[in-house]
């Protein structure tokens, strides 16, 4: 059982624990997000996760065609793309994890709240290539028998942190590719300077990725300066998906 549930966060996860399989058969091999990160970022590119959310449960409200909006992406030189699955509160679906992944030829990213192996064998049958693991919402035990589950299938997990303790939990469990969010899963304040500065705290030998928040070339550029190898951008590309280029270039 997963170790925190409270609110809003209780009912998805509960979702999550109910949600029906959907059995496919994967088409395409796994992709690798880490040496494509590292291979952008030494091209002098920024490595941008450009993320598909519909809505959010801090308000966020934005109806785009999700086939159009990743091949834009790729065509803008996303290093990979972020969908988001999770059906009750984000108004996500497996659909567009599937349609995506089929579509573009960058590595795609499940994000949803993943508490169960039947939930990674769902990311792995629809296409995903990572696939995102929240270390709030599971207990260690959990988090690092899903970190070794997503990795026997090739994929690599996205493991998130929101504090120091997490941190030092992701790291204990083996987490390689290490996103730090700055935006509270129970209070959704997004909080700059502190997911700043947890970035800094990340050991060399990790790669780190900045999420939320994250609306001009100015904010990317600072974040880079603190450590960041990656930019996970939501909101600000569904709100004009124009801005991929910029935030890749700088
Ligand atoms: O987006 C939210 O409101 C949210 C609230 C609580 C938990 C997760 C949430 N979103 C998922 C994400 O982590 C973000 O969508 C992602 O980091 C992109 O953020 P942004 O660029 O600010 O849309």
């Amino acid at each position: 059982m997963p170790r925190y549930l409270e609110g809003w966060i209780k009912q998805v996860v509960e979702n999550a624990l109910r949600r029906a399989y959907v059995s496919r058969s994967r088409e395409k091999p796994v992709l690798q997000v880490v040496p494509r990160i590292m291979e952008l970022k030494k091209k002098g590119f920024n490595p941008v996760i450009a993320e598909y959310k519909r809505r959010s449960p801090s308000g966020f409200n934005e109806e785009r065609d999700h086939i159009t909006y990743a091949k834009q992406m790729e065509l803008g030189s996303a290093v990979a793309i972020s969908v988001i699955t999770e059906d009750t509160v984000f108004n996500g679906s497996y659909k567009y994890l599937e349609d995506i992944s089929r579509a573009v030829r960058v590595p795609v990213l499940m994000k949803d709240f993943v508490v169960t192996e039947n939930q990674v064998d769902a990311a792995y049958d629809l296409g995903a290539d990572f696939v995102l693991l929240i270390v709030r919402i599971l207990t260690e035990r959990e988090l690092s028998g899903l970190i070794d589950y997503i990795r026997s299938f090739g994929m690599e997990a996205l493991v998130e942190v929101h504090d120091r303790e997490d941190l030092d939990i992701a790291l204990r469990a083996g987490a390689t590719l290490v996103g730090v969010n700055s935006r509270d899963l129970f209070s959704l304040k997004v909080e700059k300077e502190s997911a700043t500065k947890l970035l800094e705290e990340i050991p060399a030998g990790r790669v780190k990725v900045a999420e939320s928040g994250i609306e001009s070339i100015e904010e990317i550029k600072l974040l880079k300066e603190r450590g960041a190898d990656a930019f996970l951008i939501g909101s600000a590309l569904m709100r004009n998906p124009d801005k991929i280029k910029e935030f890749v270039e700088g």
